[in-house]
């Protein structure tokens, strides 16, 4: 007789949720952490006057409607993102440029997303090939289209499988800007507040090591102690769930599923000053840089604090991770002081969160698939064993990569195994 009814991996939003609405539903479930918190890919920092800031996760919108669920169920107050303004870009262009860039980048992101991906033309390329072979667009779109992918998936184009991202992208379906939002108290402190309700069932500082399927139970090694039950959800990103012994040894289909997957390369800084200084010259706040490419700012301010959130994504990140924070740092405050104005060197605070190589993500927002071949390893992984389930937001029918995926994800595995059960 197993020890419990369901071992879920993981206390990201997809294994927080998947655990509370298995536990509403009746079952005896355990959740193990490696992390000594929750959230995953979602966490926090106090900055030294006491307000507390995302350094993972942060932004929703209106389309994200789990998530949205999720927030008003805990009373989580959130704020709209301060958008009144002009955009800035770095180097500087005139606005109405700026504009037409971005509509040419949309409409070949819609192109992307059209492609018939059983048209044997588009099979085995990878994006950066494909971008390639757009010649009827202008450079300065096709170059930012390239921009697009490093910031969003966070990989250079010539990595990521072209069938990856069509399928990826026609599953972000938001009319809504996908910055819209975020949570006064901070993302992660819904994370907390969902962690609140699976009580003593939490296991933190506890990594699952390995996994032994049995005829009729799985054990879970963790730190040497074993766990068993009837259902074990594996809710880490595919590239983490690779790191997991699992014997007897997965069948060769799903062992190829597991490594098509590489980890994005993110840095996310959040720099505070003293006054939303941008404002007073009618800018917003955002700025959009063609060079470097993978580098974008927007205005994350709330009540009396003011600041501006920059993300650096793919090669532009994995090249900073290598150098002293304290050079990014000024790097990025240059920057913006250039793009918003001169008190973008004045700094009152400064957070960088490298996510490079993270211990128990390795990156971010999310693994990517970069194996041309493996066109059905997000199907296969879905498929899992029987009682053996992958669950993440990577593998999220809507908002892949997005917090809202993770819910979804979460929900999904849920479900399936009361199905099983039924
Ligand atoms: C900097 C950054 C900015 C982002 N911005 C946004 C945003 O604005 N909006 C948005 O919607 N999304 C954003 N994302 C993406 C979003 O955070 C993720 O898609 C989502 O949180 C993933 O949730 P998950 O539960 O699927 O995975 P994770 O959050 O990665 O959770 C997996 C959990 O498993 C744990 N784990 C791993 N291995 C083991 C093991 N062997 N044993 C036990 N536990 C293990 C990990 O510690 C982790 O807690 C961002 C991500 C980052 C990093």
């Amino acid at each position: 007789m197993a020890d419990h009814d369901v071992i879920v991996i993981g206390a990201g939003f997809t294994g927080l949720t998947a655990a509370t609405d298995l536990m509403a539903a009746g079952l005896d479930v355990i959740v193990v952490e490696a992390r000594n918190r929750v959230g995953g890919r979602v966490e926090s920092e106090y900055l030294p006057n006491g307000t507390r800031i995302d350094t993972g996760g942060q932004f929703l919108c209106r389309d994200m409607t789990h998530l949205v669920e999720t927030a008003q169920r805990f009373g989580a107050r959130t704020v709209f993102s301060h958008v009144d303004g002009e955009q800035s870009y770095r180097p500087a262009i005139p606005p109405e440029h700026g504009d037409a860039i971005w509509n040419g980048v949309e409409q070949l992101r819609e192109r992307m997303r059209s492609i018939d991906l059983t048209n044997p033309t588009f099979s085995g390329l990878t994006v950066g090939q494909w971008i390639d072979r757009q010649t009827d667009m202008p450079s300065d779109v096709t170059g930012s289209f390239r921009r697009l992918v490093k910031g969003l998936w966070c990989r250079a184009p010539e990595d990521v499988a072209l069938a990856y991202l069509v399928s990826n992208d026609r599953r972000i379906t938001n009319i809504y800007p996908e910055l819209e939002m975020f949570m006064r108290d901070t993302m992660h402190a819904l994370a907390d507040r969902l962690a609140a309700g699976l009580d003593d069932r939490l296991r933190l500082s506890a990594p699952a090591t390995s996994i032994t399927i049995m005829e009729d139970e799985i054990e879970v090694d963790v730190e040497g102690r074993a766990l068993t039950a009837g259902h074990v959800i594996i809710a880490v990103p595919p590239v983490m769930a690779r790191r997991i012994e699992i014997s007897p040894p997965l069948p060769a289909e799903l062992e190829r599923a597991l490594s098509a997957w590489e980890p994005g390369c993110a840095i996310k800084l959040q720099i505070g000053y003293r006054t939303p200084f941008w404002r007073d010259k009618g800018l917003s706040g955002s700025v959009m840089w063609s060079d470097p490419q993978g580098i974008y700012a927007c205005d994350a301010s709330h009540d009396d604090y003011f600041g501006i959130v920059v993300f650096l994504g793919g090669p532009l990140a994995s090249e900073w991770h290598k150098r002293p924070q304290t050079e990014l740092a000024n790097f990025v405050t240059s920057e913006l002081s250039a793009a918003l104005g001169g008190k973008g060197h004045e700094p009152v605070s400064v957070c960088i969160r490298d996510w490079v190589n993270d211990a128990w993500s390795d990156g971010a927002y999310s693994d990517v698939i970069t194996d041309l071949e493996a066109t059905d390893a997000e199907e296969i992984l879905l498929k899992g064993l029987p009682r053996l389930h992958f669950a993440c937001s990577e593998l999220s029918p809507s908002f892949p990569g997005y917090i809202e995926g993770a819910i979804v994800a979460g929900k999904l595995a849920a479900q399936s195994i009361l199905q099983d059960r039924e």
